[in-house]
């Protein structure tokens, strides 16, 4: 899907920054576009102050001159703005192909109010075709490793998991942990999977994002199309 489909999801939701607001900012292609299109308004005298979800992203918005602070700083947020490799229809998100699920959740969850940004290829029935990324600890990687795999097989799937990066050079996310990539083709039951993930130790997180998105702001070619769950 094009960059331009991006950019006019990102344009819809900087209709909801205002003046004043303490703001997460995501990280991968389409919230770049978010924190490119912020830029010139902060420059034009919008005073917002940001809270990264990576070091790419603190770049990216330095560069533009946006506010950075911390949640040390900032422990309560108005609105995050954030992209996602999957979402269904109640707005379950699957997060963390660009390796930023762990800071991506903890600013979500820090927010009153997450906003997706996503083209409509992102759209999806059923969470699952793109590999569930889990962040896990080095130390103990093979034990986590093979829990992982237990509990998938336990809970009906045909586990793949891959290490991304691979074995030779794994990736090092920012907060210098793995990745495995589970490619799992459907996920039932998210809210289960969450659970038993998180219950394995070694496990950091995983990239299901439930309950956490209030709204998102899919473009497509008919145009900006704004989803709420039905909660
Ligand atoms: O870790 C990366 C993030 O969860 C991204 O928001 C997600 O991968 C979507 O990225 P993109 O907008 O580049 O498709």
């Amino acid at each position: 899907m094009s960059d331009q489909m991006k950019a006019k999801a990102a344009a819809a939701a900087l209709e909801e920054v205002k003046g004043g607001m303490r703001l997460g900012l995501g990280t991968g292609s389409t919230a770049e576009h978010f924190v490119r299109l912020l830029g010139p308004r902060v420059r034009a005298g919008l005073d917002v102050v940001g809270v990264p979800t990576s070091e790419r992203t603190a770049a990216l918005a330095r560069s533009e001159g946006i506010r950075l602070a911390t949640l040390e700083e900032l422990p309560e947020l108005d609105l995050t703005v954030d992209g996602a490799d999957e979402l269904d229809s109640e707005l379950a998100l699957i997060k963390g192909g660009g390796g930023a699920l762990l800071r991506e959740k903890i600013v979500a969850s820090a927010s009153a109010r997450m906003i997706v940004i996503a083209d409509a290829s992102k759209k999806v029935e059923t969470l699952g075709a793109f590999p569930l990324p889990i962040e896990v600890v080095p130390f103990g990687l093979g034990a986590t490793r093979r829990a992982i795999a237990k509990v998938l097989e336990e809970l009906g799937y045909t586990p793949r998991l891959s290490l991304r990066g691979g074995d030779a050079s794994p990736y090092v996310t920012d907060g210098h942990h793995h990745i495995l990539d589970a490619d799992l083709r459907q996920i039932g039951a998210p809210r289960a999977l969450s659970d038993a993930l998180l219950r394995i130790p070694g496990v950091v997180e995983h990239g299901l994002f439930l309950g956490l998105a209030a709204a998102a702001y899919i473009a497509g070619d008919a145009g900006v199309e704004k989803v709420e769950p039905r909660r």
